[in-house]
């Protein structure tokens, strides 16, 4: 069922994405609600990644459109998401070891603003500070913030990463997978932040592990096979035969 336009603000129309010969990914339609945490969910192999990568920017795809807030933004740059208001966090490969937690966030924040003040170079720097520092406490690092970087836990470095990636102030969120690699404990961290971030901003999340998205999430859709399987609420998708299918005999969801 289509939402109103208003309330969707990402969508695509029948996107795809080949390497070479291989489909990864086939005429993918689908809506994301404002407001709505969505969970990207499938098997190994079903395309998740890609999908993401193509609603984030990174990949451009090789059919179909891509519409955030109403605008075309197939193929544009990656840099030109962030300017849009798209974010996306995806490795803690963005994080630099040898510099601090605060500085780490500081930089994020300085990249984004075009150009520096020369006029008011001081209070420029404060500002930035002050910046890292909000976003620090969003993400629960900032009783970390002197500390280096590589100084961190695995579950910490994403979260710095995802602190980052809000420098921007984005309307939507992208994570691919932000509890892979995670202990027990680190990952009901994670989830945590990801419900409290998900209060004040879209979030798109792709996730594994079902399991693991079916409390917190608002919808979900399902590849499998590079196509869309299915899309709904947890309870449509925990009630769908095709998914239950696709999923019986996994081990881990
Ligand atoms: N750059 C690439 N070149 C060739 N094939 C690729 C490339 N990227 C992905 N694929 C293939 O596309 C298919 C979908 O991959 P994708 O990483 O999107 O799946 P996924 O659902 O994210 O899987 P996983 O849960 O294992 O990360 C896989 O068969 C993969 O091998």
């Amino acid at each position: 069922m289509s939402a109103p336009s208003s309330d969707v603000i990402l969508r695509t129309e029948r996107v795809g994405r080949s390497f070479g010969k291989f489909v990864a990914l086939k005429d993918v339609s689908a809506e994301f609600r404002r407001g709505a945490l969505t969970s990207i969910i499938g098997p190994n192999g079903a395309g998740k990644s890609t999908y993401f990568n193509l609603l984030s920017g990174s990949l451009a795809p090789s059919t179909g459109k891509v519409t955030f807030e109403g605008k075309d933004v197939t193929g544009l740059p990656q840099h030109r998401f962030a300017h849009l208001g798209i974010a996306k966090s995806f490795q803690i490969t963005n994080v630099f070891p040898q510099l601090t937690v605060r500085e780490n966030v500081r930089i994020a924040a300085q990249a984004l603003k075009t150009r520096f003040d020369i006029w008011r170079p001081r209070a420029a720097m404060t500002e930035f500070i002050e910046t890292a520092d909000e976003l620090l406490r969003t993400v629960g690092l900032w009783h970390r913030r002197g500390e280096l970087a590589s100084a961190l836990a695995h579950g910490e470095q994403r979260a710095l990463e995802i602190g980052m990636a809000l420098a921007s102030r984005p309307r939507l969120l992208l994570l691919d997978e932000p509890t892979a690699g995670m202990s027990p404990e680190e990952t009901r961290t994670m989830m945590d932040l990801i419900v409290r971030l998900a209060s004040e901003r879209t979030v798109i999340l792709v996730e594994h592990k079902m399991k693991l998205v079916m409390g917190i999430c608002d919808r979900l859709l399902v590849l499998h096979h590079g196509e869309l399987l299915a899309e709904g609420t947890p309870d449509e998708i925990r009630r769908n035969e095709t998914v239950k299918r696709v999923y019986l005999g996994q081990r881990e969801h």
